[in-house]
């Protein structure tokens, strides 16, 4: 049966870039979406902001939502001090087992965990299944519907402390309007967006920074 796009991702990086780098699994994935097919890896645009946030918090503990091909969990990973508790969330059986290569080829599966499931039912387990506090950054790139309630679940399970940092993408497109209206409009979140454009093409999208007040 036909190959995935996922799977065709993988190949690329397997035949393009070079074992244990980092830099070159992510240069591999974008000439694949800017040359051979679209795909909705958080891109390169939208990658510096991430590293530069990612840089500025210099964060413990990590959770991403969303890990679909490892893109982004790679250009987090990669930035990350030794010793980072770092876990991503994936939905989706088949991008697991393509996002768990993807992260090898770059070098990086001893700095990331990635686990299988709804980010609904993980959230709730993350103090005891993985021994979190708090999470110091979080990268929200899962479904846009669940950006609202799952920011409500972090506060719930008591996963935010004063300055844990929330960096939300695709608040313009595909959008998460209820999520923005939430974040910008409770006097618990000091927020900040960084305009730039849907990866790889030249539609306006961007990136929500939320820093938690307590
Ligand atoms: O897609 C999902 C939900 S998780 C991925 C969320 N991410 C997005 O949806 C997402 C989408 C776009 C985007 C797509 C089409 C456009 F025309 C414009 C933008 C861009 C992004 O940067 C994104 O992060 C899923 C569900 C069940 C499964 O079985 C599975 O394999 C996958
Ligand atoms: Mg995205």
């Amino acid at each position: 049966t036909r190959s995935t796009r996922p799977q065709r991702m993988l190949k690329a990086v397997q035949k393009n870039a070079t074992k244990g780098s980092p830099e070159s699994v992510i240069s591999a994935i974008d000439y694949f979406c800017k040359h051979s097919e679209w795909a909705m890896n958080v891109g390169d645009e939208k990658g510096s902001i991430l590293d530069s946030v990612v840089t500025e918090v210099n964060p413990s503990t990590v959770l991403e939502l969303g890990t679909y091909c490892g893109y982004s969990t790679v250009r987090i990973a990669r930035l990350l001090s030794p010793g980072t508790k770092f876990i991503t969330l994936e939905f989706n059986p088949a991008n697991v087992t393509v996002a768990r290569q993807i992260i090898a080829h770059a070098g990086l599966q001893d700095k990331v965990t990635v686990v299988e499931g709804s980010s609904g039912d993980l959230i709730p387990q993350m103090k005891e299944r993985f021994g979190i506090t708090t999470f110091d950054f979080i990268f929200l790139d899962h479904w846009k519907d669940r950006y609202l309630p799952d920011i409500k679940l972090f506060e719930e399970c008591g996963l935010l402390r004063k300055g844990s940092v929330l960096l939300a993408d695709n608040v313009i497109c595909p959008g998460a309007p209820e999520y923005l209206e939430y974040v910008r409009n409770s006097p618990r979140y000091e927020n900040r967006y960084y305009p730039a454009h849907l990866e790889y093409t030249k539609v306006e999208d961007g990136l929500e920074k939320s820093v938690f007040l307590g």
